[in-house]
């Protein structure tokens, strides 16, 4: 009888542990094993310096991570990106796994805005400096707006994109936090268009807040560019919220389906 109630109680208990016990190893060789990329990147990018062009080198680096952790990622849209000129990704941020959805679509010349600590993140932080990301104290809101618009000087005189997550911040609510204006005011200063992306939640197989961390699908979505042509700072209140209706809409569709479940119309 005894025997009965431990096993009861214990092999729950044990099934919880190991599922948290899973997510940290898993979490802690994401990390380490980035760190460790990082090492041979920054040799290999150090021959031309900082630029731009060596974020194909990390992005070749980083496309098997999802085979490791069997997550599958089908990218609908890519038609969407069939612009020469540059323009100004924007797309929601839930948890450093994004990486895995943006380095599977991450277009030519294409470089993110991330905070500042990043930079002094040990290997990787030297390896995104030599490949042109841009650092943005997010502390200071004005040393933060004079880099932006120094990056939409440079998108225009380099042929340069850049990835935004307007959020701000990681978000695992199961939506999508108010958008900070920046990436708007940059792509008006620069009369180029957004390119919205949308990431499918992963909460069918990662959560931070559980502990969880299986193996799954997400699904990226890269939406019809928004132009700015004619835009002025005074319509980015509206350009922004229009851009993160578009993003929550599809969001909201994407949250709905089940997963491997090909809705029509939609490439
Ligand atoms: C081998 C492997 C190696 C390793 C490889 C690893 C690769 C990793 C790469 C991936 C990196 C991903 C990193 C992701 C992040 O770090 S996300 C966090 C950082 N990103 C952001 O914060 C971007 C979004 N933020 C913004 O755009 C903000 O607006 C910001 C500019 C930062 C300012 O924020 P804040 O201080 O909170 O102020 P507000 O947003 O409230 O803005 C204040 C007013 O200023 C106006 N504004 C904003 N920007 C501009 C601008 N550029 N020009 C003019 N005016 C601007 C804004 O509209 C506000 O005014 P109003 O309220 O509208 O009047
Ligand atoms: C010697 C120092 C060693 C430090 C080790 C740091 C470990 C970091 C290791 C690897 C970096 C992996 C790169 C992941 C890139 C994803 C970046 C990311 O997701 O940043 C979060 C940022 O968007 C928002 O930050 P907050 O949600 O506001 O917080």
């Amino acid at each position: 009888m005894w025997l009965l109630v431990i096993c009861l109680v214990a092999f729950p208990l044990l099934y919880e542990w190991s599922i948290t016990f899973k997510y940290f190893c898993k979490m802690a060789f994401y990390n380490g094993w980035i760190l460790t990329l990082a090492i041979l990147a920054i040799p290999i990018c150090a021959v031309r310096g900082r630029n731009v062009e060596n974020m194909k080198v990390l992005r070749f680096m980083l496309l098997h991570i999802k085979y490791l952790y069997g997550i599958k990622i089908e990218v609908r849209g890519w038609e969407n990106f069939n612009i020469k000129e540059p323009y100004v990704v924007v797309s929601n941020h839930q948890s450093s796994l994004d990486l895995l959805g943006m380095m599977e679509i991450l277009p030519g010349r294409c470089v993110p805005i991330a905070k500042r600590e990043l930079m002094y993140a040990g290997t990787a932080g030297l390896a995104c400096w030599l490949a042109g990301v841009i650092f943005i104290n997010r502390k200071k809101t004005d040393d933060a707006i004079s880099v932006m618009s120094e990056a939409a000087e440079t998108m225009l005189k380099e042929d340069v994109r850049v990835w935004v997550f307007p959020e701000g911040t990681r978000n695992h609510s199961g939506s999508l936090l108010p958008f900070k204006r920046g990436a708007f005011h940059l792509a008006v200063q620069a009369q180029v268009p957004v390119i919205p992306v949308v990431m499918s939640s992963y909460k069918d197989f990662y959560s931070k807040k559980d502990r969880k961390f299986a193996t799954g699908k997400c699904t990226v979505r890269i939406l019809p560019g928004v132009p700015t042509l004619g835009l002025s700072p005074d319509d980015v209140p509206d350009l922004t919220d229009r851009v993160r209706g578009l993003m929550l809409d599809a969001f909201s569709q994407m949250s709905t389906e089940r997963p491997g479940k090909e809705p029509g119309g939609i490439h």
